[in-house]
């Protein structure tokens, strides 16, 4: 496995963890030791939170998560806080590492109830949520859906630990009423449901705490979940060397609508050559050549005239990346259309109405697609399957219209069962988009503020992405840096941003990269 393996930013399952935790206790780490290593980590994190003298109220479950509060309480008491324990369960049903960590406590502890819920929080300047972490399996029921209620109406900040409890930590789901952290300290390496969606709201900042799992174990586990993050794609973000030439870098083709939708593929054009694509021509309807003129100036148009029009279009060896969908119409025109694009083999984006109008008949986007990656290599050729030289870039609702067997609730699973069904790579998009790859991989993006929610920005995105995959880099490292650089360029557009305003807000991020990179 690669060098700077602890720069790869990989997300685990709670799953993937517990192998985690297992593999280190077999190489010579008790359970015990990383208990004690991540309940003091929670006690820091307190500390920082509460001035001195602040009372700390540990509510505390019946797992190893509620063990982690216990050997958080000690510590904190050790130091000289004022803190006071409140146990969800019978202490004779703790076992194994959680009930060492309570009898080492020896502090006084109280029965979980709205009694002495309710004392405590009257004065409480923290609330330890050591309840439930990786282990719940249910909704919450009982005292522990009662706490969620009380300390909402409280208001008093909660530290999680490991996971808000009331969370599914591999999905982002809440399993029913859900704790509100303010912060969560977490171990080794954050889990999906730290950046999907609502988890990623439940959990306030997001520490990860070293508590001496070894990277080795990754080998084993082989992870293939990660947060998006340059990291994760670096390695093959394109810079033109010096003797660079516009032709070198790519030349996207973008086709665009009638004269009535013009807007969505010129923002995705421009996206694209901001991307770092040499050229990008647009392939436009006759009728609307002059609108589309009017209003680009580096990049070039060509009207798709006659009956072989888009087979001459596609007929430039040259081009290396194309992007139909924005604004190009629903009709069954736009479907024979899609079809004759993937039989070039070239690497292609397929947004919006490309994805709509295949609602009644997916099977013939998925062969469409198994063509285009499979062209251009001899038969029998290297792997199988070969690797997906299209992306789909759905947000929820097309989601829905080409997938409707598989659950958007669960977005991580869906874009993986929709990457392998298409073989495609999949980018479904939201507050926290999701990048899947046929062979398993899945990105989840968590830099993208909420002002990207506007009319044409998905726009941008996909002429992004067209950019990137017109300088060669592979399908799902483009819809990655894609994804990122678009949020970067939100942010840096900032608040009452539109569309229009995000290719040049692109420029900075890319320069960053660039100057990273170097540095
Ligand atoms: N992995 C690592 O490296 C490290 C992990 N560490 C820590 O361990 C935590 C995971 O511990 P865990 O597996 O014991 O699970 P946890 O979340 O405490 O709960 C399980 C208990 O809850 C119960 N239960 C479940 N749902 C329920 C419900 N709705 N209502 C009521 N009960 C419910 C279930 O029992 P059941 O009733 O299902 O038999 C079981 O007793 C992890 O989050 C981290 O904090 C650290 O110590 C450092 C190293
Ligand atoms: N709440 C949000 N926070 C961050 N990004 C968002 C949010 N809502 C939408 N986005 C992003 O904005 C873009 C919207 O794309 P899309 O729905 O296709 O819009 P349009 O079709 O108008 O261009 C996507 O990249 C999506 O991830
Ligand atoms: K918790």
């Amino acid at each position: 496995m690669q060098a700077n393996m602890d720069r790869i930013p990989y997300l685990l399952t709670p799953e993937e963890m517990g192998r985690a935790d297992e593999l280190t206790i077999y190489a010579g780490t008790p359970g015990s030791v990383l208990m004690e290593r991540a309940g003091g980590k929670v006690a820091a994190a307190a500390q920082q939170m509460v001035p001195d003298g602040g009372h700390i109220l540990i509510l505390c479950g019946p797992g190893n998560n509620g063990g982690d509060g216990f050997v958080a309480a000690r510590q904190l008491d050790g130091a000289g806080f004022d803190v006071s324990v409140l146990l969800l369960c019978d202490p004779a049903r703790l076992k194994g590492d959680a009930a060492q960590a309570f009898q080492n406590m020896q502090l006084p502890w109280s029965q979980l109830t709205e009694e002495s819920l309710s004392l405590g929080l009257g004065k409480a300047g923290l609330v330890i949520d050591a309840l439930f972490g990786a282990g719940l399996d249910r909704a919450l029921e009982g005292m522990a859906l009662k706490a969620v209620k009380m300390l909402r109406a409280s208001k008093t900040p909660v530290l999680a630990v490991d996971l808000p409890s009331g969370l599914n930590g591999a999905t982002g789901a809440a399993l029913g009423a859900v704790f509100e952290a303010v912060r969560t300290v977490t171990f080794y390496r954050r889990k999906p449901g730290h950046l999907l969606e609502p988890g990623r709201s439940y959990c306030g900042i997001v520490e990860v705490v070293d508590i001496g799992i070894r990277d080795d174990v990754l080998k084993d586990i082989n992870p293939k979940t990660f947060a998006n993050e340059p990291f994760l794609w670096a390695a093959v973000f394109p810079v033109p060397g010096r003797r660079a030439h516009k032709y070198s870098r790519g030349h996207a083709l973008v086709f665009g609508g009638q004269l009535q939708t013009t807007g969505a593929s010129r923002l995705s054009a421009m996206a694209a050559l901001r991307a770092g694509s040499g050229l990008v021509t647009m392939a436009v309807p006759p009728g609307a050549l002059s609108t589309y003129a009017a209003h680009l100036t580096a990049i070039m148009v060509r009207p798709l005239k006659g009956e072989d029009a888009l087979a001459r279009a596609l007929s430039d060896d040259r081009l290396s990346g194309c992007l139909i969908g924005p604004g190009y119409g629903t009709g069954s025109k736009t479907s024979v259309d899609v079809v004759s694009v993937l039989a070039q083999g070239r690497a292609t984006v397929l947004d919006a109405d490309a994805l709509t109008c295949f609602e009644a008949d997916t099977q013939r986007l998925f062969q469409a697609i198994s063509a285009c990656n499979t062209a251009g290599w001899a038969e029998n050729a290297g792997a199988t399957p070969k690797p997906a030289k299209v992306v789909l870039t759905p947000h929820e609702g097309e989601f829905k219209r080409l997938f409707p067997d598989l659950n958007v609730n669960n977005r991580l699973t869906a874009a993986r069962q929709a990457a392998q069904a298409s073989g495609a790579v999949v980018v479904l998009k939201g507050p926290d988009t999701v990048i899947a790859a046929p062979d398993g991989r899945a990105a989840i993006n968590g830099n993208a503020p909420p002002w990207l929610a506007t009319a044409g920005s998905g726009d941008v995105l996909a002429g992004l992405i067209t950019g990137f995959l017109a300088q060669s880099v592979p399908a799902f490292e483009a819809a990655a840096m894609g994804v990122w650089c678009h949020g970067e360029a939100g942010s840096i557009a900032g608040a009452g941003l539109i569309a229009e305003d995000l290719p040049a807000a692109v420029q900075p991020v890319i320069a960053g990269l660039v100057a990273e990179r170097a540095g």
